[in-house]
């Protein structure tokens, strides 16, 4: 028989549900209660995995990183396996089987706008649906966030960017500026030795994610072997291939409720080979970027015509809105 009831999460030691309340009738005094024994499930018991209420959300989640993010396979790989093993984590702290606490910060590398954000978004849902975490909150900080430009300025700014992140995910962008190597008084480090407490003593109410670029990441984790092994979960996201960008501007168009036309398309197919080239790309990021200032042209193009614009003027991308970009030039 499958199991429907108690889907929230069970975390052994916790006492168990004390059941309805009474009839109305004058109640008669109650036995002490014997234990706090945690009710697990029998041993004849069955979990539907797949199709739980948790597991249910979860797979809804994993669904909509599937759909808003072109590519990334192995991320999207690597968030399921992680969700898979909570899920089955959780399934055997209903039978009573210990398993250890998992230790879920994690670090995402990978350059500008290749969708480090999104997906912590989506993996702060995933445990928080998971009981994980309290909320699915995501707060992202940056060096200047946590560390004070003053003795005594660092603690106190670290402190209060966690309790803002309590519960949730503290996102820390660009995480190996905490880093200074040329500086050992620099008061990063004192951030760090801050988060390193917080981590370990919240594990069970806070998620902390590192992102940045994977070398410079890998030089702060050699500087700090102890923020090292308390990161288990390594995450990379790669560049995007040209025609990958090509179909995130696709996906971005139509969200909007845009089209580009079939001359837009070759221009901007023209746009993305320049602009990969100039400084400061950031993959994803500038493709919004770039769409965005689109759509800055088109609109000017429509209120200088001199006549009446249709639903399909208002929806239509064309090529001249793009070669307007400086990049052209
Ligand atoms: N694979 C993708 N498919 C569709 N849209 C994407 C993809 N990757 C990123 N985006 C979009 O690009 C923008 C930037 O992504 P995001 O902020 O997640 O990247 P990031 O790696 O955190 O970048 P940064 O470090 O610059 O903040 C967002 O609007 C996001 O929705």
């Amino acid at each position: 028989m499958t199991q429907k009831s108690g889907f929230g999460f069970y975390r052994p030691g916790a006492p168990a549900s004390a059941g309805a309340p009474g009839s109305g009738t004058p109640a008669a005094p109650q036995p002490e209660p014997e234990t706090a024994e945690p009710a697990y499930l029998s041993a004849d018991a069955e979990i539907d995995l797949a199709h739980d209420d948790v597991a249910t959300k979860v797979n809804e989640t994993l669904a909509r990183l599937d759909n808003e993010l072109i590519g990334l396979a192995s991320v999207k790989q690597r968030v399921r396996e992680i969700a898979s093993l909570l899920l089955v984590d959780r399934a055997r702290e209903r039978f009573g089987l210990s398993t250890s606490k998992p230790t879920l910060h994690m670090s995402f590398t990978g350059g500008p706008g290749t969708g480090k954000t999104t997906v912590a978004m989506r993996m702060a849902e995933i445990l928080h649906t998971l009981g994980y975490l309290r909320n699915a909150k995501v707060h992202a900080v940056t060096r200047d966030d946590l560390v004070g430009q003053f003795i005594g300025h660092t603690a106190p700014k670290t402190k209060e960017a966690i309790a803002k992140a309590a519960g949730g995910v503290l996102f820390i962008d660009e995480a190996y500026y905490l880093f200074r190597a040329e500086n050992e008084r620099d008061y990063g480090q004192e951030a760090i030795e801050i988060l390193l407490t917080e981590m370990e003593n919240e594990r069970g109410s806070l998620v902390v994610i590192f992102a940045g670029y994977a070398d410079r990441m890998g030089d702060l984790f050699a500087a700090n072997p102890g923020l090292s092994s308390r990161v288990p979960h390594h995450i990379e996201f790669a560049d995007y291939a040209h025609d990958e960008l090509m179909e995130i501007a696709e996906l971005m168009v139509e969200k909007e409720n845009f089209v580009f036309d079939e001359p837009a398309r070759e221009a901007f197919d023209e746009y993305l080979t320049l602009r990969r080239e100039k400084p400061n790309f950031s993959n994803a990021r500038s493709v919004r970027n770039a769409i965005e200032r689109t759509r800055l042209r088109q609109a000017r193009r429509l209120v200088a015509l001199d006549r009446p614009i249709t639903k399909a003027d208002l929806m239509t991308l064309t090529a001249d809105d793009i070669r307007g970009s400086s990049h052209f030039g």
